[in-house]
């Protein structure tokens, strides 16, 4: 039976991070796919784990959890035709619920060894209101205190505290039987994502959920902390020093900026990272197509403008997340 994770978490607290480095150090023997589900015209995590990984599928412009569990599904059924992978990885975006997803893995006859919630024990008392990281929480049986490298051993603890409270919470629980549907769960540290090998041996027995995810519905995401994003196609005529001066000033109702650009004064194209008031940038050898930015957050359309009115767009499309 083919083998399966599901890693989920807010925006911007390491997902890939973590993904890129677990299959780097712990499955470099085995024939390993990637799903990501990506928003926006490119995906730019997809670009990136493919330099390091071959096998990527990217599912884009939307939610799997909401509207694309038929491509999701398709898609899956497309990977294991194609390369008979031994493990799936699925990231699921930092804006959707990690629980259908599990239950599209199940319908497909794939066995679910877990469900990763990548928590920032930097920065969760910032999202930790969202109703969405809340059942990213909930829906999860194995917690990784990621960033752990930016907090004190007191801070991690108060991190834990807050994260075991909230799981208790919003632990998910089987409409119709009231029971839960995780009844184990762990909570472990990382940095930089990486995480012990024997976090993947699975903590609960499948056959223990199993009948009980059956019956689980789709959980609504809550329309007052809907997420969306903006997408800034860039003209080709800029200097680094535009580009950092508006990631240097991103509003806190943005929470994640990705992109790639190329800019004028700078060799190679740029992957560029925002994430909690963070930025870095990484030059990327081999990128030829247009300059993207991604802005997501909370009610962002007149921060984005403000911000990036100085450049020339070629377009703003704009989507949205979560309802
Ligand atoms: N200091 C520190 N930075 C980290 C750590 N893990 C990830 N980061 C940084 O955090 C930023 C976001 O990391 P990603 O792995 O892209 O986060 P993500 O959860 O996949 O983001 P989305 O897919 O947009 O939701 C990047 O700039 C990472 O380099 C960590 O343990 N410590």
């Amino acid at each position: 039976m083919i083998q399966s994770f599901v890693i989920t978490g807010f925006l911007g607290v390491g997902k890939t991070t973590m993904l890129t480095n677990t299959v780097k150090e712990h499955f470099s023997d085995k024939k390993v796919a990637i799903i990501v589900n990506e928003f926006g015209d490119i995906g730019i995590d997809g670009n990136i784990l493919s330099n390091v990984y071959s096998e990527v599928l990217e599912i884009s412009e939307g939610c799997i959890c909401c509207q694309l569990a038929e491509e999701f599904e398709s898609g899956v059924i497309e990977i294991m035709n194609k390369y008979n992978p031994e493990i799936i990885f699925v990231e699921t975006s930092g804006a959707s619920e990690p629980f259908p997803i599990f239950l599209s893995l199940q319908n497909l006859g794939i066995s679910v060894e877990g469900v990763i919630c990548v928590v920032d024990a930097k920065n969760l008392d910032s999202y930790k209101d969202n109703s969405t990281a809340k059942y990213q929480i909930g829906g999860s049986n194995i917690i990784i205190l990621n960033k752990t490298d930016l907090v004190s051993e007191l801070e991690l603890e108060h991190a834990r505290k807050e994260v075991i409270e909230i799981k208790e919470k919003f632990n998910i629980k089987n409409n119709l039987t009231g029971k839960m549907i995780f009844t184990n769960y762990v909570v472990d540290n990382a940095q930089q994502g990486v995480v012990k090998k024997d976090i993947f041996n699975g903590v609960f027995k499948t056959e223990e959920i199993i009948g009980l995810a059956k019956d689980y519905n789709h959980l609504d995401h809550t329309t007052e902390d809907s997420i969306t994003q903006k997408v800034v196609y860039l003209k080709e005529n800029i200097n680094f020093n535009d580009i950092d001066e508006v990631l240097q000033n991103i509003p806190k109702s943005i929470y994640r900026v990705k992109g790639i650009v190329r800019t004028l004064d700078v060799p190679n194209p740029l992957v560029i990272n925002y994430s909690f008031g963070n930025v870095s940038y990484d030059e990327l050898e081999g990128y030829s197509e247009k300059s993207i930015l991604i802005f997501i957050g909370e009610s962002i359309d007149d921060d984005v403008l403000l911000l990036t009115e100085k450049f020339e767009f070629m377009n703003l499309p704009k989507f949205r997340l979560a309802k």
